[in-house]
């Protein structure tokens, strides 16, 4: 498997019971230090493969190598909370797994919610809640971080804010990173690496090859045309923190609209 954290070769999955395929052929790895995120409809197999690739699901057929010793930190699509238990995030963080006040501190620290040791799970807000999860998935100091729609739930500069993040814990940690996501802007921006699925591979490749993909347009239809035009137009023109600037104010350039070139956008811009 060369230098891959996890490899998979043939990966087919079955619909549990049934021999119908939900992911057929499917030949994926991660290397270090990449950012690979898979996009794809609806019931196209992401999660599976995800699960799959973590070891929790029944192939049938194809082979899934880990890399001996690799570490995994894994933040879940959804996390059921039972809110009848008071739960500190201190205390969350040491769930499995007991850690020093220190290493909850530093994780916080890292994720950007460091005032938030104390406070309920139940009192925390859609992105708190997501960096907490994050913070949780870094205490086992992992070589690959796996996160399954993140941003589900967060508003536009939430979600931004929060793959801002993800980069950055890659630059200090040197963690791989694999993402499921929807956010096709903010996914065509963070990822070295996409994988479109649609219960097989119908394309993979840099952000740029695959959002060009004829099969990548046929399935994300308007969408994609509308998230192409932003990224072509964030690439070809040497903005970038006027961009990133636009972003975390909820706002997007589109070519030809001239604003924002000038002097510092005023809230009445926004
Ligand atoms: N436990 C299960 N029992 C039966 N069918 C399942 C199960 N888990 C997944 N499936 C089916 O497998 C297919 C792929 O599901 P999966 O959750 O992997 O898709 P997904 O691309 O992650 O979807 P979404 O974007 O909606 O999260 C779907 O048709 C789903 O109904």
């Amino acid at each position: 498997m060369g230098d891959a954290l996890i490899e998979a070769r043939g990966l087919t999955i079955n619909r549990p019971g049934t021999s119908e395929p939900v992911l057929s052929r499917v030949d994926f790895r991660i290397r270090p230090g990449e950012i690979v995120t898979v996009v794809g409809p609806n019931g196209s197999g992401k999660s599976s493969l995800i699960r799959a690739l973590l070891g929790q699901m029944a192939l049938a057929g194809g082979t899934v190598d880990r890399r001996r010793g690799l570490r995994i930190g894994y933040v879940p699509q959804r996390v059921q909370l039972d809110t009848a238990i008071p739960m500190t995030v201190r205390r969350f963080l040491s769930l499995p797994r007991r850690v020093t006040d220190a290493q909850a501190q530093e994780a916080l620290d890292r994720t950007g919610v460091a005032g938030l040791g104390a406070r309920q799970l139940t009192q925390l807000s859609g992105g708190q809640f997501q960096r907490v999860l994050l913070a949780r998935a870094l205490l086992s100091d992992p070589h690959l971080l796996v996160l399954d729609e993140p941003t589900q739930g967060l508003d536009q500069p939430g979600i931004v804010a929060f793959y801002q993040l993800i980069e950055e814990v890659r630059r200090q940690t040197g963690a791989a990173v694999l993402m499921v996501s929807h956010d096709l802007l903010v996914v065509m921006r963070s990822s070295d690496r996409v994988v479109c699925l649609n219960g097989h591979v119908c394309c993979e490749g840099t952000p740029q090859h695959v959002s060009t993909a004829p099969e990548y347009l046929a399935l994300f239809g308007a969408e994609a045309e509308g998230t192409l035009a932003l990224y072509r137009h964030h690439h070809d023109h040497d903005h970038d923190h006027d961009h990133d600037r636009e972003l975390e104010a909820g706002h997007l350039h589109r070519p030809g609209c001239n604003h924002g070139q000038g002097p510092e956008p005023t809230a009445a811009s926004r």
